[in-house]
């Protein structure tokens, strides 16, 4: 590690694809790189910090979540089915609001509404996210994260947002991230030019680069899959499961996708949500969950696959529709898919 010329004691990276160093605010960071934001007009910048900001709200949220009335289901049903949960439905306010305000976005598709909002202004980007991700941990205690992803709008602005514009590829993302409230709080975001992850420091209220270009190893030895459902798993993802045993690979699943998905992108490790019978089709859904931990994943060197194809690929037909997703270290993701191939 280089020290910088003008201040010793300032740990600083070289590299051909940034230049920082460790404790740069987020702000500043972006400023920094602008050129690495598309058509560099400090939209996509400004949407950047928007999310930013709402997350330090949820954050602030999450932090005292036994202590405040945000523990428990809210009684009504997102269009997945699943119960919402009052911080879903806080955390959706919160970054809509965030979103909306600002004027850069044009379009929201969330988790949590049925339809995508169309916010009729001049704003050139569309923002599919899942505001609260492991709803199922919330109540427990255990980290939960926000997902979120960016794509430029197609039809003209000022005009009525179409499909075109909210079922675009993955590979059609300008910017895609995620937040993990957990021990610290972290944003781990790309726009095409590597990972960078910042981590929150609350009492200054800022995010500070902590990980810059994050890299994924290439191979691992953590598996995270719902094995209580192993029993409706294909043939060859039940022979995949026993490969990670009979290498004696570590079975850690935590249940909060971004949260086992961040641990295997610093630990070199595999998540498969695989079809089950449950949900044949898979659980997770591909424009406002997989797109965006796809495009991180890629970007720091690892795979991420319905099982066959990239998930990047995938043309969306629907804006809830959910993808088997293997995602993490490149060889353990080609491994399940050769075992997958293979049958
Ligand atoms: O309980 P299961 O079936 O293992 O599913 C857990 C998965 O479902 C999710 O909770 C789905 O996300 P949401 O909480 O945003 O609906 C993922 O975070 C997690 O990986
Ligand atoms: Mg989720
Ligand atoms: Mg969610």
């Amino acid at each position: 590690m280089q020290r910088s010329p003008n201040n010793a004691n300032t740990p600083s990276i070289e590299s051909s694809r940034i230049a920082v160093s460790i404790g740069t605010t987020l702000d500043r960071f972006i400023k920094n790189n602008q050129d690495q934001f598309a058509y560099a007009s400090g939209e996509l910048s400004q949407l950047l910090r928007d999310i930013a900001l709402a997350s330090k709200v949820v954050n602030r949220e999450v932090n005292k979540a036994g202590l405040i009335d945000i523990m428990g289901a809210v009684g009504s049903q997102n269009t997945a089915g699943d119960d919402q949960q009052k911080l879903d439905v806080l955390a959706n306010i919160r970054f809509t609001r965030a979103l909306t305000k600002g004027g850069e976005a044009g379009a929201l598709v969330s988790e949590e509404m049925d339809s995508f909002i169309d916010l009729s202004n001049d704003g050139k980007y569309v923002i599919a996210i899942d505001p609260l991700d492991g709803s199922s941990n919330i109540d427990v205690n255990v980290s939960i994260g926000t997902i979120f992803s960016v794509y430029r709008r197609k039809s003209p602005v000022g005009t009525p947002i179409q499909e075109e514009d909210v079922l675009q590829t993955g590979d059609e993302q300008v910017a895609a991230g995620y937040v993990l409230y957990g021990s610290s709080t972290m944003l781990v975001y790309t726009t095409g030019h590597g990972v960078n992850g910042f981590t929150y420091e609350p009492t200054l209220g800022e995010y500070f680069l902590s990980h810059p270009d994050m890299r994924m190893p290439m191979d691992g030895k953590i598996y995270s899959v719902n094995e209580g459902s192993a029993n409706s798993f294909s043939e060859p993802m039940k022979a995949y499961l026993q490969y990670c045993k009979d290498q004696r690979y570590t079975a850690r699943y935590i249940g909060s996708l971004v949260a086992d998905f961040h641990r295997n992108m610093l630990k070199g490790g595999i998540y498969i949500y695989p079809a089950t019978a449950k949900d044949p089709k898979g659980k997770l859904r591909l424009i406002y969950e997989c797109n965006a931990l796809a495009f991180v994943a890629e970007q720091a060197g690892g795979a991420a696959t319905n099982g066959r194809e990239r998930i990047l690929s995938l043309t969306p037909e629907t804006l809830h529709q959910r993808t088997a997703f293997y995602v993490g270290s490149q060889k353990m993701v080609e491994k399940a898919g050769e075992m997958e191939e293979a049958s």
